[in-house]
C-alpha cells in the first residue's frame, strides 16, 4: 500500500470538462505505485498503453491511455504518469477520489512547473515564457512567448553574465599581478572595451521593453474627443457589435469602455471615453477624469471631432502619438486639417484607420528578444547600473566588484542566483495542472 504522507501530486492538466479526452498528470515518488494500483500494469517508459482503470474495489472507472515517464527524464524531473481518460466530470472526479484515497495530493497552481524549476528542467525565464504561452490569445503573443519559453532569452542573459564573469577574472588576474611590472596594461584596456560594448547591448535591450509590453499586454488605442463626436459609434464599428450605447444626446458615454481586437495577430485594446467637456454632473465629471487618465496611458490617441465643428480641444498632456480624425464624413462635403476622415455610419475611412494602426504595430517588434516582464527590466537596469559603475570607477578592486554585482543581477532573471522570495509570486499565477 502507498504511504499517505508522500509528496506526490496530481491534477487535471487538460481544459474544461466535459471534453473528448482529459489528461490527469501525476508527479512524485509514488506516481508509479499509484498508477499501478489503478491501471494494473504500466507500459515501457514513455510508451502509451491502453489500460482499464479500476477503483480499489475492482469496479471499472474507464479505459485510458497511460504513459509513464521515469525521472529524471520527465517534465518535472520526477517520476511522472499521465492518464488520458474520457473527459467527463464523473470519470475525472472518480479518478481524483481514488488518487486521494491512495494518499496523493491535488497539486497547487504551478506546482508541476515549480518542480521542473527546482529540478533544473526549466529556469525562471522559461517558466514565465510557458505561462505566457498558455495565456497567449493572439499570434504575436504566442511568438513572443515561444521566444522566451524555449531557452533563447535565458541563453542571452546567461551569455551576458558569462562575459561579465570572464572580464572580472581578467581584471582580478591583473590585480593579483599588480606589483609585477611585466603585465601589459593593454589586456585590461581590451577588457573594458568589451564591457563597454556589453553595456550598450544591454541598454539597447532595455530600450526595446516597450515593444514587448505592447505585444504582451496589447496596444492601447484611446478614442477621445468632445461629446457627440462619434466615439462610441467608432468603437462599435471597429468591434463589429454594439458594445457602447450610442445616442444623439451629448454625454452618453460616462465610463471607460474597452474592446480587445485581434488585428492580424496583434492584440489592440480600444478604449471609448467620456466626451471631454466641463460638466456639472458628478458622474460625467468622474468619466472625464477617467478619460484623461486613459489618454495619459495610451500608446495612440484617436482625437475625434465632427468635421466643421468649432470645438477645438487641445490635448496638452498627451505623451502618445495622436491621430486627428474628422468624423461623420457622410454629412460633410469638405474637410481640412485632419490626418484621416471617417464615417462610422457608412464605414468610410475605417479600413484606412485599421491599416494605419497596423502599420504602427508592425514596426514595434522585429521578432528579436525583448524583456517582457517588469521583473526582467528591474534586474537589467540594475545590471546596467553596476556595469556603468565599473566602467567609470577608479579602484580596480571596486570595479571588479561592480562587475560581480552586475553578473549576479543578470543571474536573478533566470533564477540562477537566489530568488526564493519571488518563487511564490511567479508560480501562483499558473493554473492548476501546469
Ligand atoms: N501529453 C502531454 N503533452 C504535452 C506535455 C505533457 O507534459 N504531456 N507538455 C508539458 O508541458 C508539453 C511538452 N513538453 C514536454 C517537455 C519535456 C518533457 C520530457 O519528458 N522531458 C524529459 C525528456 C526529454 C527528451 O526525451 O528529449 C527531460 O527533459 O528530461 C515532456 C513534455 C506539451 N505537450
Ligand atoms: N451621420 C453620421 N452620424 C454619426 C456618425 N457617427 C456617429 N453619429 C451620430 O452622432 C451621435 C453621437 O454619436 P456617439 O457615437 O454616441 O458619440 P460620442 O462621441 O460617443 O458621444 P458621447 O458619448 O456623448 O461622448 C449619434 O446620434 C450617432 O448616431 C457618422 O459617421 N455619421
Amino acid at each position: 500500500m502507498v504511504q499517505a504522507d508522500n509528496d506526490t501530486i496530481f491534477a487535471l492538466s487538460s481544459g474544461t470538462l466535459p471534453a473528448g479526452v482529459a489528461v490527469i498528470r501525476l508527479s512524485g515518488p509514488q506516481a508509479f505505485d499509484a498508477a499501478l494500483a489503478l491501471a494494473g500494469e504500466l507500459s515501457a517508459d514513455r510508451k502509451a498503453g491502453l489500460r482499464t482503470i479500476r477503483s480499489r474495489n475492482g469496479l471499472v472507472i474507464d479505459q485510458a491511455l497511460v504513459l509513464a515517464f521515469a525521472g529524471p527524464n520527465s517534465f518535472t524531473g520526477e517520476d511522472c504518469v499521465e492518464m488520458h481518460l474520457h473527459g467527463s466530470r464523473a470519470v475525472v472526479s472518480a479518478v481524483h477520489q481514488e488518487l486521494e484515497t491512495i494518499g496523493l495530493r491535488l497539486a497547487e497552481a504551478g506546482e508541476f512547473s515549480r518542480r521542473a524549476f527546482e529540478n533544473g528542467k526549466l529556469d525562471l525565464v522559461e517558466v514565465e515564457g510557458l505561462a505566457d504561452l498558455i495565456a497567449a490569445e493572439t499570434e504575436m503573443q504566442r511568438r513572443l512567448a515561444v521566444e522566451q519559453g524555449f531557452g533563447g532569452q535565458s541563453a542571452l542573459y546567461m551569455s551576458w553574465a558569462e562575459r561579465l564573469t570572464r572580464a572580472r577574472a581578467l581584471i582580478e588576474a591583473e590585480l593579483d599581478f599588480a606589483d609585477e611590472d611585466d603585465v601589459p596594461g593593454s589586456v585590461s584596456d581590451r577588457v573594458w572595451t568589451e564591457v563597454g560594448d556589453l553595456y550598450f547591448e544591454i541598454e539597447g535591450h532595455i530600450a526595446s521593453a516597450k515593444a514587448g509590453e505592447i505585444i504582451r499586454d496589447g496596444y492601447k488605442v484611446v478614442i477621445a474627443g468632445p461629446p457627440n463626436a462619434g466615439k462610441s459609434s467608432l468603437l462599435n464599428a471597429l468591434a463589429k457589435r454594439d458594445v457602447a450605447i450610442v445616442t444623439e444626446i451629448a454625454g452618453t458615454t460616462r465610463d471607460l469602455l474597452h474592446v480587445d481586437i485581434d488585428m492580424e495577430g496583434y492584440l489592440v485594446r480600444f478604449f471609448d471615453t467620456a466626451g471631454l467637456r466641463e460638466s456639472e454632473d458628478r458622474v460625467e465629471q468622474e468619466g472625464v477624469r477617467r478619460a484623461r487618465i486613459a489618454i495619459e496611458q495610451a500608446d495612440l490617441v484617436l482625437q475625434l471631432e465632427e468635421i466643421d465643428s468649432d470645438s477645438k480641444h487641445t490635448y496638452d498632456s498627451v505623451k502618445a502619438e495622436v491621430l486627428r480624425i474628422g468624423t461623420k464624413v457622410d454629412m460633410h462635403r469638405t474637410s481640412t486639417g485632419y490626418d484621416l476622415t471617417i464615417s462610422s455610419e457608412t464605414g468610410d475611412g475605417l479600413e484606412e484607420l485599421r491599416s494605419r494602426i497596423l502599420l504602427k504595430l508592425k514596426g514595434t517588434w522585429s521578432g528579436s528578444l525583448v524583456p517582457n516582464r517588469q521583473r526582467h527590466l528591474q534586474y537589467l537596469k540594475e545590471a546596467s547600473h553596476f556595469i556603468a559603475e565599473a566602467l567609470n570607477g577608479q579602484e580596480l578592486d571596486l570595479r571588479a566588484e561592480s562587475l560581480r554585482a552586475a553578473a549576479s543581477s543578470l543571474g536573478r532573471i533566470t533564477g540562477r542566483v537566489d530568488v526564493e522570495q519571488l518563487l511564490d509570486v511567479i508560480f501562483s499565477q499558473f493554473c492548476i495542472g501546469k
